[in-house]
């Protein structure tokens, strides 16, 4: 059975990731989404009452999401009656403040247009790398939307938004092709600016679409009047925004790896509260791992997955639509039987870090033949040796090696701790997740 030993990084910094000596039997509780818990922030920052999330995640990327609110003039806080809950008290936005984005996709693309409705200036900053995102669509169609933005002509992390106290707003045409998020980030502000809002992308495919209709949908919660019936449009009226009072849902990209757990090691996860409905990119998951190989149920008690039988089967897969798995699903493809194509994520280079090269050089550096192409990566298994994991500041990184070290030995992660950008509890839920699968049944 698998070592139950807690397995904290060692005084080098490098976190061994444990091996598992048997079949995973687990269930796994999962934090909540990111991707919901900013959006609710975000909305309940323009509400005109105070809001209340309940279960939202607590990570580097929605606690920077709390702080730049707070900044922004908003109170956000632990509810008395139960301090997991957010309690978020909107007031009149205000400039003046710093935003320190992280290397928070969600943070930079979603908090500008909230700063553009306060009045004097916000300035933007990063982790080094953020710079390297990419942010000049958006600050373009800000510009075209009548807010006044300096960033010195660089097009990306560090600028200043200079607020007046109300947008103008209108219809913007922009491309979409390098993140979704463009699009989301100009909407959840969008009921706010003086004409609504109307953009239509114009370029190659969009990436991440169901995040786009998460925007939506949290928007229609919030009582704003949304449109996408228009191909590659979205509209969204001039409104007031209704407080909310939500749940948030488990993180369903984060559950990645614990499912991915039960098809390498021929053993059993459960994942309770996986929502029977939602929009979350996540939940693609049950269609990959069945097509790996992997038994799954989904009813009330959650999503079961089951592996074993037959090994864990390679594929030809388009994650254009789900790109944040790509990390997980590589490294399980690296496991498996025969050969896989990873297609439709060309974006990723500008994710985290440029996750198709660093995938390819880290498996290739465990042994693993793994060649970038121009949009994904082809994969192909070969027996993998332990060494050094490097993670680029990519907590996807580090749940991608996790799962490799769950039977290659001897693989040690660098900076374990980057995982606290979605998923700070990460290495007990996976040091219990082994534990569990040693309790005597
Ligand atoms: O809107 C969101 O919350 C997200 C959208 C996606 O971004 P991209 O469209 O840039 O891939 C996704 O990968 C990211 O993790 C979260
Ligand atoms: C791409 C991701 O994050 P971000 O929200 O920073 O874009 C991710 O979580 O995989």
């Amino acid at each position: 059975m698998p070592s139950a030993d807690p397995s904290p990084p060692g005084p080098d910094g490098l976190w061994a990731a444990p091996l598992a000596t048997g079949p995973v039997q687990a269930v796994v509780t999962l934090p909540g989404s990111k991707s919901l818990t900013n959006r609710y922030l975000v909305l309940s920052a323009h509400a005109q009452e105070s809001s209340r999330l309940r279960s939202p995640l607590r990570s580097r990327d929605t606690l920077l999401m709390a702080q730049a609110l707070r900044e922004l003039g908003c109170e956000v806080g632990g509810a008395p009656d139960q301090p997991a809950d957010w309690i978020v008290t909107p007031h009149t936005l205000r400039g003046g403040g710093t935003v320190d984005c992280g290397l928070a996709g969600n943070v930079m693309r979603f908090v500008p247009p909230v700063a553009a409705l306060a009045a004097g200036p916000v300035a933007f900053i990063g982790d080094a790398h953020a710079a390297a995102r990419p942010m000049s669509v958006i600050l373009e169609a800000l510009r075209a939307l009548g807010v006044e933005i300096h960033d010195e002509g660089r097009g990306s992390l560090p600028f200043t938004v200079r607020g007046r106290g109300a947008v103008r707003g209108g219809a913007v045409t922009l491309d979409a092709s390098a993140s979704s998020q463009f699009v989301s980030g100009l909407l959840l502000s969008g009921p706010r600016f003086e004409h609504g809002l109307t953009v239509h992308h114009d370029g190659k495919s969009v990436p991440s679409l169901p995040h786009i209709e998460m925007t939506m949908e949290t928007l229609r919660d919030a009582g704003a009047m949304v449109d996408d019936t228009t191909p590659h449009t979205w509209h969204v009226e001039p409104s007031e925004i209704n407080s909310l009072d939500v749940v948030v849902e488990p993180d369903l990209s984060n559950a990645a790896q614990f499912l991915a757990a039960a098809l390498v090691t021929g053993g059993r996860v459960r994942i309770p509260g996986w929502p029977q409905y939602t929009t979350q990119g996540g939940d693609a998951l049950r269609d990959i791992l069945d097509r790996m190989g992997a038994d799954i149920v989904l009813d009330r008690d959650g999503l079961t997955i089951t592996g074993g039988g037959g090994g864990i089967h390679g594929l030809d897969i388009d994650l254009h639509d789900s790109s944040e798995l790509t990390p997980v699903i590589a490294a399980l493809c690296a496991l498996a039987e025969r050969p896989s194509v990873i297609r439709g994520v060309a974006h990723i280079r500008g994710h985290e870090t440029d996750r198709l090269a660093a995938l390819a050089t880290e498996l290739n550096a465990l042994g693993g033949d793994v060649r970038e192409t121009e949009d994904g990566l082809r994969i192909r298994p070969r027996p993998l040796h332990g060494g050094t994991f490097h993670t680029y500041a990519d907590h996807r990184m580090v749940m991608a090696a996790a799962l490799l070290g769950l039977v290659v030995p001897g693989i040690h992660v660098e900076n374990v701790a980057t995982v606290a950008k979605t998923l700070p509890t990460f290495v007990d839920l996976w040091d219990g997740m082994l534990g569990q699968s040693q309790a005597p049944a």
